[in-house]
């Protein structure tokens, strides 16, 4: 599981480790992590040509120490300081005696150092930045961003929000960073995510000093852990019934691969709610499934999937399903029909566009806030928010949050979402909380996804489909392995 802290968390934890450390000692283990990275990818700092790129704070000082260290190894190395009156003294004066340049960021010398750089070390910002680059730090990402072999930020690319994951102004785009201690919110929330590029973690020592996370970033094994697992002794109603009330005869496919979604993801059984003709299509590709024509008629299930390809005028299904008092999931034009709060255990799965039409505010705005937005919905219905996304992310109305890091555009099909559904449906009604199901849910349709179009081509959502019995397969024979 890889983990995500506040600044605050993390400020309090750097206190608590420095207090039993020599002064200085812990930005030297960044710095050290910092520089074998550096190392690394350039493949032997000896020749190379970097430019650190240094703010007025702590994290100028991990570049300039950083910068010193490689130059002490053969680097070529200019440093653009952007508050010399700031700049961090310490790190200065060794960058200064391991023979590196120094130059103020209206120099044109830092223009001509970023043109010719293989590596480019941003240090303008870290957990202390506040709101987007000023225009002089943005011009030098910009340059650097243009011209630059690589650029490595330091701890977070600069100028995005480390808490929200929001970019609100001009900020780097970093190919790589190299973050300290914990992951960041900005690290892995969209869009502030995606212009940190791969994240490398350097081990600082801070783990017993924070607090138990309320952000996390799942992995193989926890989500195998999490698996319901069919024992021995399990019969079709210990492994969960799923009731699905999707699909129309404007889009019978939504009910084939929400009933799909809901079997191949383990449900003992699934019992469709819907009109004859599409109950038929239906049966006609998994028969097992027990079919009736509406919600109070279909039978005892033990948790409800609703919505996708519903079309209009279910609003008194969807109500009978959402008020059944079981666990309920609720996709698309299910969305619509939103009780004013929900009072059991609810995940609802919209896209931006569909969470901007709840909210009642422009897509764009939901894009640029997705951590805020989804937060707001979650606390706004009390139910789970699973926001859909090239990073998905799972929001609990108690403020614990599940960022995905399957996600994969060959999802970006028609009807992937409703195979969504139904497998997330299958996994509350085995029992899994809404936070966990929609969570190990997008993680095993993400990989499902990574497969799909691994064999070639763009994928269907049926491919999508059919990849989920093997993913299930592997993830828990590793645990297995493991265990
Ligand atoms: N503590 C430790 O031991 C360790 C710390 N480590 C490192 O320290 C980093 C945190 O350092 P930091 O706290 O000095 O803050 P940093 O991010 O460098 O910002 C500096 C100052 O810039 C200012 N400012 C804010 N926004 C701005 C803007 N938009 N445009 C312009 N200026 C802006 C603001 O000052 P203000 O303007 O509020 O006076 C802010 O205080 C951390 O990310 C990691 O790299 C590691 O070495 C591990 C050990
Ligand atoms: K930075």
């Amino acid at each position: 599981m890889r983990t995500v802290h506040t600044v605050e968390e993390i400020r309090a934890a750097e206190d608590a480790l420095m207090a039993t450390l020599p002064p200085g000692a812990l930005m030297q283990r960044a710095v050290a992590g910092l520089v074998s990275t550096c190392a690394r990818i350039l493949g032997g700092p000896y020749g190379a040509r970097v430019v650190v790129l240094a703010g007025g704070g702590n994290n100028g000082g991990d570049a300039l120490w950083a910068g010193a260290r490689l130059a002490g190894r053969g680097a070529s190395v200019d440093a653009v300081l952007l508050r010399p009156d700031r700049a961090h003294p310490e790190g200065l004066a060794a960058f200064r005696d391991a023979g590196g340049r120094v130059t103020a960021g209206d120099d044109v010398r830092a223009g001509a150092a970023l043109a010719r750089a293989d590596l480019v070390l941003d240090g303008i910002l870290g957990i202390g930045g506040r709101g987007g680059l000023s225009d002089d730090a943005a011009e030098l990402a910009a340059r650097a961003r243009a011209d630059a072999g690589l650029i490595i930020a330091v701890d977070l690319p600069s100028g995005v929000d480390p808490d929200t994951g929001e970019a609100p102004g001009a900020h780097v785009v970093a190919d790589v960073t190299v973050t300290f201690g914990t992951g960041k919110t900005a690290l892995v929330v969209d869009p502030a995510a995606a212009a940190a590029g791969a994240v490398h973690a350097v081990d600082i020592g801070l783990a017993p000093y924070l607090p138990g996370p309320r952000t996390t970033v799942l992995e193989d094994a926890d989500v195998a852990a999490l698996l319901p697992e069919p024992g021995r002794e399990s019969d079709k109603y210990s492994r969960g019934v799923v009731g699905v009330l999707a699909g129309s005869g404007q889009y019978p496919g939504a009910a084939l691969l929400a009933v799909g979604g809901a079997l191949r993801g383990g449900a003992g059984m699934v019992r469709y709610a819907g009109p004859d003709a599409v109950a038929a299509t239906v049966r006609s590709r998994w028969p097992e499934t027990i079919a009736g024509p509406s919600v109070a008629e279909v039978g005892r299930v033990q948790a409800w999937t609703v919505g996708s390809g519903l079309g209009d005028g279910r609003g008194a299904d969807v109500a009978a399903a959402v008020g059944a008092g079981l666990p309920v999931l609720v996709d698309a034009d299910g969305l619509r029909s939103l009780p004013d709060r929900f009072a059991g255990p609810a995940l609802l799965t919209p896209h931006a566009g569909e969470l901007a039409r709840l909210l009642g505010v422009e897509r764009a705005e939901i894009e640029a806030r997705r951590l805020h937005h989804a937060r707001a919905a979650a606390g706004r219905w009390n139910a789970t928010v699973l926001l859909k996304g090239t990073t998905t992310l799972v929001v609990a109305p108690d403020g614990r949050v599940r960022v995905n890091s399957t996600g994969t555009s060959a999802l970006a099909a028609a009807g992937t979402g409703d195979v969504l559904a139904g497998l997330a449906g299958s996994l509350l009604a085995a029992g899994l909380e809404p936070l966990d199901a929609g969570s190990v849910a997008a993680y095993v349709h993400g990989l499902a996804g990574q497969r799909a179009a691994a064999a070639g081509g763009y994928p269907s959502a049926g491919d999508v489909l059919q990849q989920l019995p093997a993913v299930l397969g592997s993830l828990r024979q590793a645990d297995t392995a493991q265990g």
